[in-house]
C-alpha cells in the first residue's frame, strides 16, 4: 500500500460509463470515502438518468467532456471496443497532472487504442479488476465486489510511480488486491482463466439450447451445477464480451487452438474406447486441482475467504 498517500486518494473522481464496474466503485468510493466527488456519465440516457435516481455519483453529466472537467482520476469503463473513442473525446478536456485509468478486460489494445489520446502530464495507468458477475447496468453494482479480489496494473515503461501508487492504495482501499503485468502477458494469462472458458460456456449453452427444443427443454430442467455455472456466465453482456474477443484475438485463437486439439484426441478415445488413455488424462487434472488446494491457490486473491464476497 502506498504509505504516503491518505485518504480520500482524489478530489474528484470521474466514471465514463456507468455499468456494473462503474456502479460497483461509485459504492466502493462513497463507503470507503475514498473522493470529495464522483461525476459520471455514460452513453445511454435511460442510464444516466437511473444513475441520477438512485443517486450512484454527486453529478452525472451527458458528455464524457463535461464530466472529466477537473477529475483528478478518470476511469473508463465502457466496452472495450468503445475505450479509444471515449479517450479521444475527452483527450482534450483532461486536466494537467490527472490519472487515467480503465478497466477493459483486455489491455494491449486498450493502450493502443486510449494512448494517442491523452496529452502529454496526463497519467495513463491501464488496469483490470478480476472481478463481476453477468449483471450490467448502473444498478447492478455493490460496494463489495472488488473485496479480496486481484487488480492488475498495466503500467507503462515511462509511468509516473506516484501516479501508479495513488492509484494502488486508493483499489486497495477499495478491498482488491494490486499486482502489476506486463500487459501482453495479461493478455495471454486472461486467455487462458477467464477469455477462452467464457467461450466455452457460451458453445455448451448454445448447443444444449438447440438440444433444447428436441428434448423439450430437459437439459435445461436436469442440469448439474456445472452446467448452471454455464448458464451464468453466458448471461453476460454480448456487447463486453464481443468486444473481449475482437480485441484479444491471437491469444484467445492460440489457447482455443490448444482447447481443440486436446479435445479431439479425448473425442479419439472416447470413440476407440481407450479408457486408459481418458483414466490418464482425468487422474493428471486432478492432481492439478489437488496440488491447488494444497498450495493454498484455491482463492480468487490471497487472504479469500475472510470476508470475501461472493460473485
Ligand atoms: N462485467 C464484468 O464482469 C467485468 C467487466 N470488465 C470490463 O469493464 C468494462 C465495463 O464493463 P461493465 O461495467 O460490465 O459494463 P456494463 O455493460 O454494465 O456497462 C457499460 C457502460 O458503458 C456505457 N457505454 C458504452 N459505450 C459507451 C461510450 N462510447 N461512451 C460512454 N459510455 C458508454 C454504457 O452506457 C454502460 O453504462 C468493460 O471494458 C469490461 O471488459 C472488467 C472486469 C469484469
Ligand atoms: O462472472 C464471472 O464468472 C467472471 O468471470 C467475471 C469476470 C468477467 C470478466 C472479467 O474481465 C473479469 C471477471
Amino acid at each position: 500500500m502506498a504509505g504516503i498517500v491518505h485518504k480520500p486518494f482524489y478530489n474528484r473522481v470521474a466514471l465514463i460509463g456507468l455499468g456494473l464496474i462503474a456502479s460497483s466503485m461509485a459504492h466502493a468510493i462513497r463507503e470507503n470515502g475514498l473522493a470529495r466527488h464522483i461525476a459520471g456519465h455514460a452513453k445511454s440516457a435511460e442510464s444516466r438518468a437511473t444513475a441520477a435516481e438512485i443517486g450512484l455519483c454527486d453529478s452525472v453529466h451527458e458528455t464524457a467532456a463535461e464530466a472529466v472537467k477537473d477529475a483528478d482520476l478518470v476511469v473508463l469503463a465502457v466496452p472495450v471496443g468503445a475505450m479509444g473513442k471515449v479517450a479521444e473525446e475527452i483527450g482534450p478536456h483532461l486536466k494537467p497532472g490527472a490519472t487515467v485509468t480503465d478497466v477493459g478486460s483486455v489491455k494491449q489494445a486498450v493502450i493502443d487504442a486510449v494512448a494517442p489520446h491523452l496529452p502529454p502530464g496526463v497519467h495513463f495507468v491501464p488496469g483490470h479488476p478480476i472481478a463481476g458477475t453477468e449483471h450490467s447496468g448502473p444498478r447492478s453494482g455493490f460496494a463489495t465486489l472488488f473485496r479480496n479480489r486481484w487488480w492488475l496494473l498495466t503500467p507503462l515503461a515511462q509511468a509516473d510511480m506516484a501516479a501508479v501508487a495513488c492509484l494502488r492504495g486508493f483499489l486497495e482501499h477499495m478491498g482488491a488486491h494490486v499486482e502489476e503485468m506486463e500487459p501482453t502477458h495479461h493478455d495471454l494469462v486472461l486467455a487462458v482463466t477467464s477469455h477462452t472458458p467464457h467461450l466455452i460456456a457460451y458453445t455448451m449453452v448454445g448447443v444444449a439450447d438447440d438440444l433444447g427444443r428436441v428434448t423439450d427443454s430437459e437439459v435445461i430442467k436436469y442440469s448439474a451445477a456445472g452446467f448452471r455455472d454455464f448458464t451464468r456466465i453466458a448471461a453476460s453482456d454480448p456487447t463486453m464480451w464481443r468486444d473481449v474477443f475482437l480485441t484479444n484475438k491471437e491469444a484467445t485463437l492460440e489457447i482455443l487452438g490448444r482447447f481443440t486439439e486436446e479435445l479431439f484426441a479425448l473425442q479419439r478415445a472416447i470413440r476407440t474406447g481407450d479408457g486408459e488413455a481418458l483414466f490418464d488424462y482425468f487422474t493428471r487434472t486432478r492432481a492439478i486441482r489437488r496440488g491447488i488446494i494444497e498450495a493454498g491457490q484455491d482463492t480468487a486473491a490471497p487472504d479469500f475467504g475472510r470476508g470475501a464476497a461472493e460473485t
